[in-house]
C-alpha cells in the first residue's frame, strides 16, 4: 500500500534550522500542501521525502517517487518528444507518455527543441514527464509557477486521476492547488 510518514522530521541546511516537528501521515489517495514564506523549507522538505537530502526523525515511504522541480533535466538540444521518451524509456513507461502529454496539452509541442519551449511550456514537460513516471507519489515543487490557468487545471485533473488511482501528491506551493482528502503542512 502506497504511503509517506513523516515523524518529528527536522532539517538543518547550511548551518541553520529549517524546521523541525514536522508529522503527517499520507496513504495511497491522499494528499498535503506544504506551505510557508520564502526560505522556510519547502524545498527542502521535498527533497528530504524523496531520499535526496537527510534529516533526522523518521521518513518512511513505500512506493516509488518522482520530483518535479525547477530541474527538469529535459536534454535541452532534443526535441520535447524525444527528451520526454528518454526518461519514459528509462521508467519503462514509453506506453505511458502519448497520454500524460496530452493530459498536459503538450502534444503539439513534441517536434520543438526544448530550448525553445516557453517557461510554462517547459513547466507542463516537466510535470508530464512525472505523471508519465509511474511512480506513486509525486512530489511538486511549486508545480504552477508560470502554469496559465488552463494548465493548472490540467495538472489538478491528472493529480485528481492520480489520487483516484491510489497515488499520493504532495505540493509546496504558494499558489490555490486544488487537491482531493488534502492535508495543509504549514512551516513557519
Ligand atoms: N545547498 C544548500 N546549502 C545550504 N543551504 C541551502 C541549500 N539550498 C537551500 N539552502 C537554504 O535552505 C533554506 C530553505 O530553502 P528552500 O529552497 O527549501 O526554501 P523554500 O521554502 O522552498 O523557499 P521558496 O519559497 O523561496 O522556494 C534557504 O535559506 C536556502 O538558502
Amino acid at each position: 500500500m502506497t504511503s509517506l510518514r513523516f515523524d518529528d522530521v527536522a532539517c538543518v541546511r547550511g548551518g541553520r534550522l529549517l524546521f523541525e516537528g514536522v508529522s503527517f501521515a499520507l496513504g495511497g489517495g491522499e494528499a498535503a500542501l506544504v506551505t510557508g514564506p520564502n526560505g522556510a523549507g519547502k524545498s527542502s522538505l521535498l527533497r528530504v521525502a524523496a531520499g535526496l537530502l537527510e534529516a533526522t526523525g523518521t521518513v518512511e515511504r513505500d512506493g516509488a517517487v518522482a520530483l518535479a522541480d525547477e530541474n527538469a533535466a529535459l536534454d535541452r538540444e532534443l526535441t520535447l518528444e524525444a527528451a520526454l521518451r528518454f526518461w519514459a524509456r528509462l521508467d519503462r513507461q514509453a506506453d505511458a507518455l502519448a497520454s500524460a502529454m496530452d493530459a498536459m496539452d503538450i502534444a503539439h509541442l513534441a517536434p520543438v527543441p526544448v530550448r525553445m519551449l516557453s517557461t510554462g511550456q517547459r513547466k507542463r514537460a516537466a510535470l508530464t514527464r512525472t505523471i508519465a513516471s509511474g511512480a506513486a507519489i509525486w512530489l511538486l515543487d511549486e508545480p504552477t509557477n508560470g502554469l496559465d490557468t488552463e494548465s493548472v487545471g490540467r495538472l489538478e485533473r491528472a493529480c485528481a486521476a492520480h489520487q483516484a488511482e491510489g497515488g499520493i501528491v504532495v505540493a509546496a506551493t504558494h499558489l490555490p492547488l486544488d487537491l482531493a482528502s488534502v492535508r495543509q503542512v504549514p512551516l513557519a
